[in-house]
């Protein structure tokens, strides 16, 4: 579903983020992407959905390589992909109701199915009673769990978290993670960066190890490996 061939991304200061990555992540995987800070797991993360290009090699997700797809396809590459972003990025002045209904509303869903759909996911997330609230009206937690559940409207192949529990506290990172173990039970691929060795080492999965750019260890219900 995701393959990486050779890529590698150098920014425009010179700074080389990843280096000759080779990768498979087959549908359905939970991975988490872990590594110190500045190891190159955003730029893994925004070169999957095309927020930045690779400098070298070849990216293919669903049978599709990246730098094939034509500028204006790209939304609907989008589509398949939902992202969730460690500080949120939620639309302040619209409700968490109007939040997660915006994105089918970009793809012109009808009004019926929009209800339907954005009900049932607010319910996944357990926030159905908050859906007429702004974000600043919740939590940390609550907001992650509109952020999820933005992502996921679209019933997307795979969805991209990066830190999304690095704002949150430990009870309210469980919370998060249980969310995204549904999502992954019922078969959306999940690609998750992360610093919580707690949290890795505790739901056991796929980990990618990144260092300076490489990988140094892809492992089967692996560890953290780093000290905190
Ligand atoms: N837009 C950019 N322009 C130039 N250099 C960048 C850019 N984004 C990232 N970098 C550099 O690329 C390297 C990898 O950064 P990246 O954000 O991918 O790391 P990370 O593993 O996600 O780090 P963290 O855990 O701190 O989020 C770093 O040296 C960083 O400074």
């Amino acid at each position: 579903m995701i393959t990486m061939e050779n890529v590698s991304k150098t920014y425009s200061n010179g700074v080389t983020a990843l280096n000759d990555i080779n990768i498979h992540i087959d549908r359905g995987e939970f991975v988490y992407l872990v590594g110190p800070s500045g190891a190159g797991k955003s730029s893994f993360i925004r070169l999957i959905y095309r927020e930045a290009k690779p400098t070298k090699g070849k990216i293919i997700i669903n049978g599709r390589e990246l730098s094939k797809i034509k500028e204006r396809h790209i939304p609907y590459l989008r589509r398949d992909i939902g992202v969730v972003f460690q500080d949120f990025k939620l639309l302040q002045k619209l409700t968490v109701y109007e939040n997660v209904a915006f994105a089918l509303e970009v793809i012109e869903t009808s009004p019926k199915s929009i209800k339907r759909r954005v009900s049932e996911v607010l319910q996944l997330v357990g926030l159905e009673d908050k859906a007429k609230m702004i974000p600043s009206e919740l939590s940390g937690g609550e907001q992650q769990r509109v952020a999820i559940a933005r992502a996921i409207v679209n019933n997307p192949k795979v969805v991209i978290a990066d830190e999304p529990t690095g704002n949150l506290d430990p009870d309210t990172s469980w919370g998060i993670m249980e969310v995204l173990e549904d999502i992954n039970s019922k078969g959306t691929t999940i690609i998750m960066a992360t610093h919580s060795k707690h949290i890795v080492n505790t739901i056991k999965r796929r980990v990618i190890a990144i260092e300076d750019g490489n990988i140094v260890r892809d492992q089967q219900r692996g560890d953290y490996g780093y000290e905190v």
